[in-house]
Parts: structure tokens; C-alpha cells; sequence
């Protein structure tokens, strides 16, 4: 089985004390993994810390067996959007593809290709500012995959969609495991995660859970959020 990330014993300390302690999992190629938890239980810094926004205080984070910092043109292999990752609001959404492809240097196509993709190709000429919620998440979507990325690193992309939206968001990440892409993505849609995730994993600064979404269900009784919330329980 191909790794695409890893967690091994991550630890990151953020002031005093540990966001991160001791995270050990993998995200294989074709699979989507799911990483829950509640607020401040330290997803954003595990995202961060595998696409060298943070350095781990112990432990290590590798995507393609490599520190994301030594990747050689990294946006062709790993495709991030987290949460803080501003958009300029001035640019013109296909202005802001531009730059990421001179960035990532891909060819010019590679702009109306993802355009395309996350179904923004009419709305290319407006300008970020009037973008909604749900199209800032699509452009959002569009830079991380302009590179052609292996893995893609999401911070709660259903946030702001519609129904439509998540349907399409759905079908996406489905797509792009199938052709052998792999996703780690964090999210507190919990009926939304049943929907997509092959694989889940529960943080609480610590890792209480990692299994197949089959397991985590039956930890709930069929229910993803009825398994989350016995096992935070059963962390106290
Ligand atoms: N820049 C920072 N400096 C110091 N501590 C921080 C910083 N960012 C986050 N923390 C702390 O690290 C811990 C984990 O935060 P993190 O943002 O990783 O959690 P999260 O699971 O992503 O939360 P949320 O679901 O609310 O986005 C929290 O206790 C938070 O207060």
C-alpha cells in the first residue's frame, strides 16, 4: 500500500503546553481520511505541521516519506487549503489561478482546467470580494489542485456550501481518490464525513480513535456522531 502522508508520534507544542501529542497515522493513496475533533483539539495544527507551517516539537509529519519543506516544487505533489489561507480580494478568481500557476509552474491551461473542475469557469472574470462563501471554497479548491497534486490537505472544505455544493464537493473528493489520490481532510460535519471518509480519526490533543469508517460507525451504532460523542465520553 502507498503512503501519501504520516503521522509519526507528531507532537507539537504551542505556548506551554501540547496542541498535538503523540499523532501517529497514515493516509494511503486512494482513501479519504476524515480528522474530527473539537475546537482546539489541535487539527489545524496537525494540517500545519504536515505542510511545514509548523515545526513538530518531537515526533514527524511527512507527506511522500519527505519533510513537506524538502518537496521539490511541492504544489505538483501535496494540495493544501487551510482555513486562514486568504484569497485576495481584489484579484479576479481567474487572476488569482494565474498566479498560483506561474507559482506552481504549470502550464496556462492548467487555469480554465480547474476553472472547470470546481465549476467556476462562468464566474472567472468577478472578483473575489463577490464571491460567496461556497465560490471562495471551490477557488480555494481550484489552487490547491493546480499543480495535479497526488494528496490533497483540506481544512473543513464543506464550510459555506450549499447543498448543491456539497453534493459536487462529494463527488470531487470521490473522484479524486478513485484516480488514485488520497485526502486528509478535517471537518466538524460529521453527517457530511459518513458520507465521504473511508478512514477517520479522532483528535482530542491526543488521538482517541483511528479505524475504518465501518468501525467508527459501529463504536456509534451505525452513527459517526453518535461514536464521536461516546468516545470523547469515554476520555474524560
Ligand atoms: N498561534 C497559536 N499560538 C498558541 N496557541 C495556539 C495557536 N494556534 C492554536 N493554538 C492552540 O493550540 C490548540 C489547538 O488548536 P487548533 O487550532 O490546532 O485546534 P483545531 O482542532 O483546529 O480547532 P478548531 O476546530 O476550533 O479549528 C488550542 O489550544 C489553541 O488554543
Amino acid at each position: 500500500m502507498t503512503i501519501h502522508a504520516s503521522f509519526d508520534r507528531f507532537s507539537k507544542k504551542r505556548g506551554t503546553s501540547f496542541a498535538v501529542e503523540d499523532l501517529t497515522f497514515e493516509v494511503p493513496a486512494g482513501r479519504i481520511v476524515g480528522l474530527i475533533g473539537p475546537n482546539g483539539a489541535g487539527k489545524s495544527t496537525a494540517l500545519a505541521g504536515l505542510t511545514g507551517l509548523l515545526e513538530a516539537t518531537s515526533g514527524r509529519a511527512t507527506v511522500f516519506g519527505m519533510d513537506y519543506r524538502t518537496l521539490q516544487k511541492p504544489v505538483t505533489k501535496v494540495g493544501v487549503n487551510l482555513d486562514g489561507m486568504d484569497i485576495e480580494p481584489g484579484l479576479t478568481g481567474r487572476r488569482h489561478l494565474q498566479i498560483c500557476q506561474l507559482a506552481a509552474g504549470t502550464s496556462p491551461e492548467s487555469v480554465d482546467r480547474v476553472l472547470e473542475l470546481v465549476d467556476l469557469t462562468a464566474h472567472g472574470k468577478r472578483k473575489v470580494r463577490d464571491y460567496s462563501l461556497g465560490m471562495r471554497q471551490r477557488l480555494g479548491i481550484a489552487s490547491a489542485i493546480i499543480g495535479s497534486p497526488k494528496l490533497l490537505v483540506l481544512d473543513e472544505p464543506a464550510n459555506g456550501l450549499d447543498p448543491d455544493g456539497i453534493q459536487w464537493l462529494r463527488s470531487f473528493l470521490r473522484d479524486f481518490a478513485s484516480s488514485g489520490g488520497s485526502v486528509l481532510v478535517s471537518s466538524h460535519q460529521l453527517t457530511e464525513l459518513e458520507q465521504i471518509a473511508d478512514e477517520v480519526v479522532i483528535l482530542k490533543r491526543r488521538m482517541l480513535f483511528r479505524g475504518s469508517l465501518e468501525n467508527a460507525m459501529a463504536v456509534g451504532g451505525g452513527s459517526l456522531e453518535a461514536a464521536y460523542f461516546k468516545i470523547l465520553e469515554g476520555a474524560r
